[in-house]
Order: C-alpha cells, then structure tokens, then sequence
C-alpha cells in the first residue's frame, strides 16, 4: 500500500522538524537526492554521468533552491550544468551562490544540446498553468524532463494538469508521496522518493498494490463449499442489451469460485457460454445470494426501476452500476436509507446524473462529497479510478494505460467487484481491488501473448478473458 499526502500535510511534516528546516538542512538533502536520480538517468541515458549537459529552470521560491544546489552537486560530478532564472532577483540565493562558485552558469535560454533538463520552476508553492516566461523556456525544451517535487503546472493535491504545464520522465520528490504523483501520474513519470527525514502522518489517499490486491483476493479453502464463498446475484441486460449481462456475469464468475446467479432476460445467452450460471427468470425465484449487482444493460423503464427499489430495500450488499444509476438519480432516497454496503460504479455522466453536477477538475472532492452524501461507497471511473467512502482513507489506482476505455469494459468491472462484495470484502476494498485487476487485465490482453509487445486495441471480451491470468500474475506476487 502507498500513501499520497496533501501539501499541508508534508508542509505540517517539515515544520515539524524546526531547524532543520530553518537551517536549510532539508534543502541540501532534498538537492542531494535530486542530484542523485539525475546523475543515475544520465548514466542510464548515455552511458556516463561526467561529460554530460543538463539545463535547470529555475523559478522563485525553494523549488528553484533544490534545482540550484543540485546543480551545484552535478558539477562537482562533471556535468555540464547551465541555469535559466526566471526571477533573476528572486531566486534563491544560497542555492545561486552554491551554485556559481561550482562553475555553473547562469544563461538566458537553455542550449539545444542538452541531455537533460531540471524543471525547478515551482513544486508545492504552485497555482494555476506555467506562466508564460516558464512556458516560453518549456516550449523549446526536447530532452527528457526531471520534475522537481511536482511538474510545474500541475496541482499538488487535485493533481489537475493545467495547460501548459511540465510533462516529466521523471519526478524526483521528498519524504512522501504527493497527492498528484497518482492523480496526475501520466504527466509525472517515474516517481522517485528521496529521504529527507522528515516524519509524515498516516496517509488519506491511498493507493491498493499488487501484493495487498492478491492478500486480499478470496480463493477457497479445506472447508469451503459452492455456498460459504458467498454467492453473487447479477441483475443485468435487456432485450436491447444482452451483451451487458454477458461480461458482468462472466466477471464474476472469473473472478470467484462458489456460485454465480442471474436474473433477466439474457439467461440464454449466458448458460451457452457459462453453464455453470444458475438463471432465474424473476427475483421471487432467484434463490439467496450474498451480493446482489444491477443495472449493467437492464434498461431504465418501470420494470427495471422496480428491481433497483426491491433490491435496494434487502439489507445485502448492493452494486449499483450504469442503468441501475440513471434510475437511482431520481431516487437518492433509496440509498440513503440503506444499512447494509451500497457501491455505486458511476462513469463520469453517471457521476453527474446522480451528484446533480459535472466531477469538476478535483475528482476525489467530488466522490467523497457524493459517498458522504449518499451513505454509499462511490468508485468513479477513468485512467485513474478513486474509490470513496466518506470515511477511510480513499483509495486510488491508475490503470497504467488506457486499453479499457472500451464499450462494455464497465459491466466486467461491475461483475468482478460484485463478486468480490459476496465475498465478503469491504465495499471500498471491493472496489478498489476490482479496478486494479481490471487495469491489470486490461494491458495483458491488450499485450497478447507477447510479453514485450507494445500492445493492440481490446474490446471488453479480450478484457475478460484476461481476468483470470490477471488475478494468476497478482497472486503469484503475494
Ligand atoms: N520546506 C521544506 O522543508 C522543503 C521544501 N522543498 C522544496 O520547496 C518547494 C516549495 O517551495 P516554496 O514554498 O518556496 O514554493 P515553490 O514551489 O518554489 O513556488 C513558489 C514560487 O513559484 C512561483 N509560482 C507559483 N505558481 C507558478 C506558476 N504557475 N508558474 C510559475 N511560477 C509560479 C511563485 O512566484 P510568485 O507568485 O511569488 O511570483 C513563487 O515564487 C517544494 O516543492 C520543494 O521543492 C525541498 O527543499 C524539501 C524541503
Ligand atoms: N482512459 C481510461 N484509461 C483506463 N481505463 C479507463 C479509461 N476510461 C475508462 N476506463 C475504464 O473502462 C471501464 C469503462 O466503463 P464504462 O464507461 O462504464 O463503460 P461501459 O458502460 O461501456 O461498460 C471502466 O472500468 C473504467 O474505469
Ligand atoms: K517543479
């Protein structure tokens, strides 16, 4: 598990150290670490660490500082160290000092010949996109980019990505993890921690990884039977829509052993393809399940509103998904009367059907926002999948890459966290270790049987049958 920390927090964090941070201690060994990635990327890029070029981009509080004292750091290892001072009577002056009497030179525009290049413009002092005089230096830029704490442009906690802004190879930060490291991962590239000693608090954003996904992940044991593993219920398609109730129930039934029920009017199609499913044409002749999901393709009349009320009215486990949503927007009340776990699986329009406005660009606000509202665990689909409950710490996971955002690929995450929620997982961790399978799923099949492949588009049926050497891959870590 990773924690993702607000700027207040790591602010809190250095504070607390007192002289530490007043003597500039935190700074030189900030600068140290940054110093420290950057001449591990050059050897890396080009073989060598002395010999080489690198710009900084230097703006006007401590983000410049740390860019100035590593550069100072890099000359001493023989690199070829040029800086451009945005704030010219503003930058930090130790960092200048240090940094001229090891030889660097101050420019006006970075070379063209560079190897690498330091954005040091702003880190957590930021608001807003690159000024336009840091956005002139970075539209000329074409070397990789080592990100001082946060890519300039980009805000710490929301992880909003302004435009124009920094697109980093590499994002060197202190102590902790921000909150955009994940919310804006793409745009930071690989992140390096560096320790500073400083002592951060618990973390309120938090990010599932493959180990506690696989700790988690419920397979039967000695006395385990078809019942005991907690039975998934799926209430999903239509007429209109029969593929939907095909990749949910096929989800869970890939994602757990035990049973997997179905109620509606795609039982056909889903006892051809999985025989092992036990159909009901109607909720009175469903048998018991542990988990109930509904809405994926079940359509919005009065029928299907009908069974979101009934099923909402159980004191079970609840996934909510797509048409199941559409309806449940007019009828909040339903939730919020609910005891027993409700996981609502909104994409973003759903989201806004149900909040009664757009995300906005401070996605985790927004879904936890909506799951205190509601009484509900929320998962907000996207690249970057927040999971909220108004409560714990909200959980975090990027896909890594964007192969499932495909037509159908919603009713299999449906499938999978509701199977998971029969099982007894909390809704939050239901959903998260859901999502990160998913992801997981979704690059293997998009890879193919080639493990250095770049990768092909996926429709959700490739997703699907790469759930189980998903859940495989992520076991055999634990
Ligand atoms: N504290 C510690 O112990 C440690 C702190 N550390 C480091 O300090 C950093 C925080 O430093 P900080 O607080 O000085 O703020 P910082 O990020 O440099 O930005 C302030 C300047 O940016 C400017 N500016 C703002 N927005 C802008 C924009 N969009 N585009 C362009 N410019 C913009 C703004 O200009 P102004 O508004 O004043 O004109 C202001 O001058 C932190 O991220 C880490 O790197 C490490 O050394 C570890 C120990
Ligand atoms: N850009 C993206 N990168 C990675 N995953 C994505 C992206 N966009 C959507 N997804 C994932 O793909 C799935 C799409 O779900 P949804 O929009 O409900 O589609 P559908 O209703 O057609 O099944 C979700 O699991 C979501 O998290
Ligand atoms: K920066």
């Amino acid at each position: 598990m990773l924690g993702y920390h607000s700027a207040d927090e790591i602010r809190a964090a250095e504070a607390a150290t007192g002289d530490l941070l007043a003597s500039g201690v935190l700074m030189r060994r900030a600068a140290a670490g940054l110093a420290g990635v950057v001449a591990a990327e050059l050897r890396a890029r080009r073989g060598a660490v002395y010999g080489s070029r690198v710009g900084l981009v230097v703006g006007a509080g401590d983000n410049g500082g740390d860019a100035l004292f590593a550069g100072a750091n890099l000359r001493a290892r023989g690199v070829a160290v040029t800086a451009v001072l945005l704030a010219p009577d503003r930058a930090h002056a130790a960092g200048l000092a240090a940094f001229r009497r090891a030889g660097g030179r101050v420019v006006d525009a970075l070379g063209h010949d560079l190897d690498l290049v330091v954005d040091g413009v702003v880190g957590l002092g930021g608001s807003g996109p690159l000024r336009p005089a840091a956005a002139a230096v970075f539209e000329h830029v074409r070397a990789p980019v080592v990100a001082v704490d946060i890519p300039s442009g980009v805000d710490a906690d929301t992880g909003v990505v302004h435009d124009p802004s920094v697109h980093a190879a590499v994002t060197v930060t202190f102590g902790a993890r921000r909150r955009a490291h994940i919310l804006a991962a793409d745009q930071c590239g690989r992140v390096e921690c560096v320790d500073i000693g400083i002592d951060v608090p618990g973390a309120r954003m938090v990010a599932l990884d493959d180990h506690d996904v696989a700790t988690n992940w419920p397979v039967p044991g000695p006395a385990d039977d078809k019942y005991s593993q907690g039975v998934t219920g799926i209430i999903a398609g239509s007429d209109r829509f029969p593929g939907a109730a095909m990749l949910c129930t096929g989800a869970a039934v890939a994602a757990t052993s035990g049973m997997v029920r179905y109620v509606g009017t795609a039982a056909g199609d889903i006892l051809s393809r999985h025989p092992e499913v036990v159909a009901a044409p109607d909720l009175d002749s469903a048998g018991r399940v542990q988990a109930w999901v509904i809405g994926p393709g079940a359509g919005t009349d009065d029928d299907a509103a009908d069974k979101v009320h009934s099923i909402l009215a159980t004191d079970l486990p609840v996934l909510v998904d797509a048409d199941g949503l559409t309806v449940l927007a007019a009828h909040l009340d339903w939730v919020q009367q609910r005891e027993a776990p409700t996981l609502l699986t909104p994409h973003a329009g759903e989201f806004a059907r149900l909040a009664g406005a757009p995300v906005g660009s401070d996605r985790v606000t927004a879904v936890t926002d909506l799951a205190t509202r509601l009484g509900a665990t929320v998962l907000l689909k996207g690249r970057i999948t927040v999971v909220a409950d108004g409560a714990g710490p909200v959980l975090v996971n990027d896909a890594g890459a964007s192969w499932a955002a495909t037509a159908g690929a919603g009713d299999v995450l449906s499938g999978l966290a509701g199977a998971l929620l029969a099982a007894g997982l909390t809704a939050r961790v239901a959903a998260a270790s859901a999502a990160r399978v998913h992801a997981h799923a979704a690059i293997l099949a998009a890879r193919g049987d080639d493990d250095t492949s770049a990768g092909a588009p996926i429709g959700a049926s490739d997703l699907l049958a790469a759930i189980r050497p998903a859940i495989r891959e992520m076991r055999s870590v634990a």
